[in-house]
């Protein structure tokens, strides 16, 4: 993977796909001491299996790795850039990412793939995949996967209503979107989204639904280390 400093990159050249990591959370939901992806996981920080596998993904050209301003837990490594541009949300946390990674050469058609520190399941094929399905698509998309449950919406602790559970998503990461599109999404979205889906239909867009994994789930609830524990362990065996 090219160093993150990048050549002055001429208009008619290939477009690149950078990979942007929001990584300045603070896991409040994890029930640890620190951060979520800075806890021990099969043998590493949980962070360092989510870049292990974006590293394996040919195709991308960088890889940005925005952490809190008074962060010094993120080790630094080769195959990404590590820059301490967190912000108070995750949407604020990606449009810093998405600024400096535009300080640092990446044109506006370039693709970015913004993808959680904390989904540390992702495979390198699952990126391919959505890279394949969105190449060439005038929107972007994202990896989701169609909801296996029955819905319920709730009301003072009570099932107020089942709805329609046909057509619904649970959205993941990566999303994938050109720079200079995803950048206006979000500024104008404003910092409360919660994806850059969301700032793309904002604008009136639709981003394309690719199928993910379950297994690619965010690392968000204290029971969820022994799952992923074991999905990596089962990996290397
Ligand atoms: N201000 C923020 C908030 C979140 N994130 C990142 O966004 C991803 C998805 O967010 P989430 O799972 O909600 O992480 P946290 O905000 O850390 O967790 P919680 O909501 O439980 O506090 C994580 O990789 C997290 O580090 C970020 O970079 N900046
Ligand atoms: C982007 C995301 O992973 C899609 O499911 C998710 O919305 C991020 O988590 P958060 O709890 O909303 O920060």
């Amino acid at each position: 993977m090219a160093p993150i400093s990048m050549p002055a990159h001429p208009s008619d050249s290939p477009v690149r796909f950078h990979a942007v990591l929001p990584c300045a959370g603070t896991g409040s939901r994890a029930g640890t001491e620190g951060p979520k992806q800075y806890e021990p996981l099969a043998g590493r920080m949980l962070v360092l299996h989510t870049l292990a596998a974006l590293a394996q993904v040919r195709r991308l050209a960088s890889l940005l790795v925005m952490v809190a301003p008074d962060d010094r837990r993120m080790p630094a490594g080769s195959g990404y850039t590590v820059v301490a541009c967190g912000g108070a949300t995750r949407a604020q946390t990606v449009a810093n990412g998405l600024d400096e990674l535009h300080r640092r050469g990446a044109s506006e058609n370039d693709w970015v793939l913004v993808h959680d520190a904390a989904r540390c399941l992702v495979t390198p094929a699952l990126v391919d995949r959505l890279i394949d399905a969105c190449a060439d698509d005038t929107v972007g998309g994202l990896l989701a996967q169609p909801l296996a449950d029955t819905l319920k919406e709730e009301a003072g602790g009570r099932v107020a209503a089942t709805l329609p559970r046909q057509g619904k998503w649970l959205a993941q990461t990566p999303q994938m979107f050109r720079l200079g599109l995803l950048r206006r999404a979000l500024a104008e979205a404003g910092p409360g989204v919660t994806d850059e889906a969301s700032a793309i239909e904002a604008l009136g867009l639709q981003a394309r639904l690719v199928q993910g994994s379950a297994q690619n789930f965010k690392v968000t609830w204290p029971e969820d280390f022994a799952l992923a524990r074991a999905v990596l362990e089962s990996r290397t065996t």
